[in-house]
């Protein structure tokens, strides 16, 4: 195995991005269909910003090498569709046993977990709050502030990301949504499918 070269890069808070970041990807609006609750509400922003980044996750990712760590940031716009604040796809790792680390670096966040059997936790993300997603939580991150949400996260190289598993489920079991005095509230998803024992099993026993 050759050795990799030490890295630096940037944590720039302003602009939300990894300056010296390898790689980078953004989602739109546009990207994001099926994720909110009020699809009318969906359907119409994506007519007038369809094509608006709603987050952009900027990246250092030296290999996708089992051993090797991913280290990055992701920015999300401030905002609500109907009563339900902005939020990435969410996902479970492809590899379930995965681990993640999340670091608030600036605005108020929430990052929603969901395990494989449908518990939930909520952990609110303030500067300098560090989250562990442990593994075999799928996980969200929603932004229910005013300003850019900005955290720097880090996660093992081979994780991989499964996005089906929440589409399959009919979403995360909960939605976090406005709580009518300008914070926060979670609700019930009333489309959730709750996951049957065995793919339950078969998520928890993946431990490569
Ligand atoms: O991957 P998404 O659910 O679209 O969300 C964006 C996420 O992308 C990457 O996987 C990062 O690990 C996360 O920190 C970031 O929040
Ligand atoms: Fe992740």
């Amino acid at each position: 195995m050759p050795l990799f070269e030490p890295g630096v890069a940037y944590v720039d808070i302003s602009s939300g991005q990894l300056k010296g970041a390898t790689s980078r990807y953004v989602k739109t609006f546009r990207d994001l269909d099926g994720l909110y609750e009020d699809s009318a509400a969906f359907s119409s922003l994506v007519d007038r910003s369809g094509d608006e980044v709603a987050y952009e996750v900027t990246d250092y990712k030296p290999s996708s090498n089992l051993g090797d760590i991913i280290i990055g940031v992701t920015r999300m716009e401030p905002g609500k569709i109907g009563n339900e604040y902005y939020m990435t796809r969410g996902h479970i790792h492809a590899r379930p046993n995965r681990p993640e680390m999340y670091y608030g670096e600036s605005g108020l966040g929430v990052m929603l977990l969901e395990s494989p059997d449908g518990q939930i936790r909520t952990i609110e993300i303030k500067p300098r709050t560090m989250c562990y997603v442990p593994p075999f939580w799928i996980h969200r991150s929603v932004n229910v502030g005013r300003q850019p949400l900005v955290m720097t996260f880090s996660y093992p190289a081979d994780s991989g990301q499964d996005y089906d598993i929440i589409a399959k489920a009919g979403g995360m079991r909960s939605r976090i949504v406005d709580d009518g005095k300008g914070g926060w509230k979670t609700v019930e998803n009333k489309g959730y499918r709750i996951r049957p024992q065995a793919l339950v099993d078969s998520i928890m026993a993946k431990v490569e």
